[in-house]
């Protein structure tokens, strides 16, 4: 369970004003939410304070009861390590490893011995209809592809919270319909919990519950596009 109560965040320089304030959000294991809002009102932000990666100025984050704002830097990046996964418009797959290496990374990280790892990295691509493709490189796929692997390498520690900012923005609506399907299938079938940032009104339609951020929290939307 993910427990988000009046998350409050406001960068140096904006004299005082909240870019956003009263962020709640309960969510359950399985249940994926599409954030949408108006360019800047910082749904980018959000996933980073829900991340840790930037602080928050008011709130708690509890992750299956854990408070996760009293946390230090290191003991935050541990719990991300183990618990997140992540899913970027840019993909950020590393070119320099193959496919199955990119998806062994998250195990390599937790300490997973290198043929477990493997073995799970191979599986995790089969999963996501690339299992010919582990010794191959990033450079030789299509975006569509590239996702993919990113998908696989979110999902292959078995993490509790997957954070995806706009997975599909870089992809045709074809392709981005597919990524997408493969996305919150993985998702709902590894019983994760999943929080999706898109402009695609088709894509959050596709989610469990749509949300919309404002300066002053989130609002539930209607879920049909
Ligand atoms: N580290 C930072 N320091 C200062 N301002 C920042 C920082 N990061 C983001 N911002 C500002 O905060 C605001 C929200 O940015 P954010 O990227 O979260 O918005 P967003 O809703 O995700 O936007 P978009 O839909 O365009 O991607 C923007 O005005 C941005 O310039």
């Amino acid at each position: 369970m993910l427990e988000l109560d009046g998350l409050a965040k406001r960068f140096d320089g904006q004299s005082g004003r909240a870019l956003f304030s009263h962020v709640s959000l309960r969510l359950a294991p399985g249940e994926c939410v599409a954030i949408m809002g108006e360019s800047g009102v910082g749904k980018s932000t959000l996933l980073n304070c829900i991340a840790g990666l930037e602080a928050v100025d008011a709130g708690s984050i509890r992750l299956d009861g854990t408070e996760l704002v009293a946390l230090d830097d290191d003991a935050f990046a541990r719990l991300r390590r183990r618990s997140y996964g992540f899913v970027f418009q840019a993909f950020h797959l590393l070119p320099h490893l193959t496919l199955a290496q990119n998806v062994a990374l998250p195990l390599w990280l937790l300490d997973c011995a290198a043929a477990e790892a493997q073995q799970r990295a191979t599986t995790m691509l089969a999963q996501v209809g690339l299992a010919d493709r582990a010794d191959d490189w990033p450079r030789h796929l299509s975006g569509g592809e590239m996702q993919r692997v990113a998908i696989a390498r979110a999902l292959v520690h078995r993490p509790t919270l997957v954070l995806a900012d706009e997975p599909t923005g870089n992809l045709d609506a074809e392709r981005a319909a597919d990524v997408l399907e493969l996305l919150l299938g993985s998702l709902r079938s590894a019983g994760a919990i999943g929080i999706l940032v898109t402009h695609s009104r088709a894509a959050a339609a596709r989610t469990d519950r749509v949300l919309r951020l404002t300066a002053t929290g989130l609002a539930e939307e209607a879920a049909a596009a």
